[in-house]
């Protein structure tokens, strides 16, 4: 690694010399950073970095026999990995070392050793790439947090499910899923078939991206960071459980939890009809869009909602309230364990929630005037890497959030894509934004396509409603990633 001049940062209180390869060097940290550097000729001030990383990164550190031990992430090329740094203290020195390794584990949020993991990998996710994801990439992560692991490999598709409905949950602090988000949909599907489908819904469930699809990454971690696998294990082995809206999707006596997307109209036809561009990644989703517009299919449909809200400007004003108050990253540390949920999900009642409206309610609900070309339904704001849907969707405000496209021009459904990724299609006035507690589709066409977390549904009337906070998940921002998009500029 290059060494860079040392910046005027470094103090005593947070410094700690160790014998590190036979050569003396200084350890410190500031309030963001991690540092290591050579000490200067005079065994004086450090002269020159040798590693720098975010203080975030810091896994671990621990005295053994003597032997300073200290596990961070640092950046390799594009991506990070596990560095781990022995080092012997001064003599006399053992106290001063325990004490340091103490201040640092604090201020980087390192969690307690022993964090129990439930890992799910689907082997052929990624494109066959996702064994090797975990063994390499995110493994190494966990063991250097010294959490402990228990790993199945899914043997067909639905394991994942089967695996979760029969999980013991006193036995792990949470679940990674190493998938794309089709199999994390079966793994909240799984909690909610549980015996006590509440009390296993409280089990948080992250996601290690090594799919086609990894939308829960992109909004965990966001555009810049989604691709890293290392910082995925890190927001599993750090992120504090925050509760996370879920919603139940009904179609006749079938009911599934969907915790991304519900689609209709042309976008269920760019994610199901691109299936044979599965090798494209993320990138089969813009081609199957522009297909989309070209053809431009007008979606007859139904559409009743439950709204809360239709205003996108107060919608915007809120969630910038809302974001202002949060603050920026909510830090880490060792906060598993059952946060409340906004429904009251801990007042010991295990059955999952009973659903609040029936098809054929009627009464406060609104119907959709306008012809559409498709309908996007979500509670987090990214669906793709190149594409923030949900601009202003949070991870537990309580509603679902409901885009209806109405018929335009090409070229303005073409040109909304420049600054998608950061949701700047969110004003177009041909594209309707609710915040709903429900909504019912009712297709009018012979044929089509319904596709709910990705998944294929049968092409006939379904109806979403949302459970405030129902679902848990890890993060280290403590909300989704992304702020925003364009409102955050
Ligand atoms: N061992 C397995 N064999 C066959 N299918 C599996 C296996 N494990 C999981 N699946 C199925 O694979 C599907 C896709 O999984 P996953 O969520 O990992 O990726 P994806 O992004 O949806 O797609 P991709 O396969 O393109 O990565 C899921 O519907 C799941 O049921």
């Amino acid at each position: 690694m290059a060494s860079t001049v040392v910046r005027p940062d470094w103090n005593l209180e947070n410094s700690l010399y160790l014998t590190v390869d036979g050569k003396p060097a200084v350890l410190w940290f500031t309030q963001d950073e991690f540092k290591v550097s050579a000490l200067g000729r005079q065994g004086g001030a450090p002269e020159a970095v040798k590693l720098c990383t975010a203080l975030k990164h810091v896994l671990h550190a621990e005295l053994v026999n003597g032997q300073a031990e200290i596990a961070t992430l640092a950046l390799k090329q594009k991506a990070h990995v596990v560095l781990r740094i022995h080092g012997r203290h001064r003599e006399g020195e053992e106290e001063i070392a325990q004490a340091w390794m103490g201040r640092l584990k604090s201020a980087a949020g390192c969690v307690v050793p022993g964090r129990r993991v439930k890992v799910i990998v689907n082997p052929f996710g990624g494109q066959g790439k996702g064994r090797h994801i975990w063994e390499h990439r995110a493994r190494p992560v966990f063991e250097a947090a010294k959490c402990l692991v228990d790993v199945t490999m899914t043997t067909h598709g639905g394991h994942a499910e089967e695996l979760a409905s029969a999980l013991d949950v006193d036995a792990y602090d949470a679940i990674a899923v190493v998938s794309g988000d089709g199999v994390v949909y079966e793994t909240f599907n799984g909690l909610a078939k549980h015996k006590q489908p509440r009390r296993a819904l409280r089990m948080p469930v992250a996601h290690i991206p090594a799919g086609s699809g990894n939308a829960f990454t992109v909004s965990l971690l966001g555009i810049k960071d989604c691709r890293d696998v290392a910082l995925a294990a890190l927001n599993v082995v750090k992120g504090r459980v925050m509760a996370m809206d879920l919603a139940s999707c009904t179609q006749g006596d079938t009911r599934r939890i969907t915790f991304v997307s519900q689609t209709l109209g042309l976008m269920a036809d760019l994610d199901l009809g691109t299936e044979g561009m599965r090798w494209m990644g993320d990138k089969r989703f813009i081609v199957g869009f522009i297909r989309g517009v070209i053809t431009m299919k007008p979606c007859p449909v139904k559409i009743w909602l439950k709204v809360a809200e239709s205003d996108k400007q107060k919608m915007a004003d809120v969630f910038r309230m809302h974001a202002g108050a949060k603050g920026g990253e909510a830090g880490n540390g060792d906060a598993v364990g059952p946060t409340v949920a906004a429904d009251g999900a801990l007042d010991g009642d295990e059955e999952l929630p009973p659903l609040k409206y029936r098809d054929t309610d009627n009464e406060g609900w609104v119907e959709f005037p306008e012809k559409i070309i498709y309908l996007y339904g979500g509670m987090m704001p990214y669906v793709s890497r190149d594409f923030m849907q949900f601009p202003v969707a949070e991870m537990n405000d309580g509603y679902l959030d409901l885009c209806l496209q109405t018929p335009t021009s090409r070229g303005t459904l073409l040109g909304s894509q420049d600054g998608a990724e950061a949701g700047k299609q969110f004003f177009l006035p041909s594209q309707h934004y609710f915040k709903v507690h429900a909504y019912r589709a009712i297709p009018l066409a012979k044929q089509g396509n319904v596709a709910i977390d990705g998944e294929r549904w049968p092409f006939l009337p379904f109806q979403v409603e949302v459970h405030p906070g129902l679902g848990r998940t890890l993060s280290m921002l403590g909300r989704w990633a992304g702020e925003g998009g364009f409102l955050a500029e």
